[in-house]
């Protein structure tokens, strides 16, 4: 795992990003994806259509996801082994580069097929404590035609990254534009920000 971070913190160090594979392994995807929290979680989503209430939010002209914040204490047992993974990435980061990130939060998500978020940055506001943004992706078996890309626009060229299982994306969220591509297949992900004060509750 230690060589995971160090990749980690290098490719942000040198590029303001980084694409990691197997952060997660299969059966720890496996047991986040069969949680049936998740999956009455999703069918609930889609029922309940736009609505702060259910911690859902949706622009359909901009993205397509849907979203499920999640709860540090009371998450089941593979969320929170994901988290504390993340937790341990937040103190490692700090003392690798000298940063002063105070907490993170992640959200489940769910990119119906056809479903996208236009190009953008994820610090937009000036009041925004995202420092970097760190997404997983929980998707077994996905090849290249089924779409679904993460395409990071970076100074000289565009970068895209499928969202295959396990795999770990860190970037800059300052700095560093992108979009997801449409897929012909649901695309599920945890999508997290780590911040430079604590996070709001949100439930
Ligand atoms: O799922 C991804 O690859 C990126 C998601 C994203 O850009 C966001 O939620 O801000
Ligand atoms: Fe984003």
């Amino acid at each position: 795992m230690n060589s995971q971070f160090n990749a980690i913190a290098d490719g942000l160090a040198e590029n303001g990003y980084a694409v990691i594979d197997n952060f997660l392994s299969p059966d720890e995807v496996t047991a986040i994806v069969t949680l049936d929290a998740f999956r009455e979680g999703m069918a609930h989503f889609k029922k309940a259509g736009i609505g702060k209430d259910h911690g859902l939010q949706i622009n359909e002209a901009i993205r397509g996801d849907y979203i499920q914040w999640l709860d540090k204490n009371t998450s089941p047992a593979p969320v929170l082994a994901y988290l504390d993974k993340l937790n341990q990435l937040v103190l490692f980061l700090n003392q690798s580069l000298f940063l002063s990130l105070k907490d993170y939060e992640v959200h489940l998500t769910v990119y119906p097929a056809g479903a996208y978020y236009k190009r953008h940055l994820d610090q937009f506001k000036k009041n925004d404590h995202r420092r970097l943004s760190v997404i997983c992706y929980l998707n077994k078996d996905w090849t290249e035609n089924e779409g679904g890309q993460l395409r990071m626009h970076l100074d000289k060229e565009t970068l895209d990254t499928l969202p295959v299982a396990g795999r770990l994306v860190c970037f800059r969220s300052d700095q560093i534009e992108h979009e997801v591509l449409p897929a012909t297949r649901e695309r599920l992900s945890l999508t997290g920000w780590m911040l430079d004060q604590l996070a709001d509750v949100r439930i």
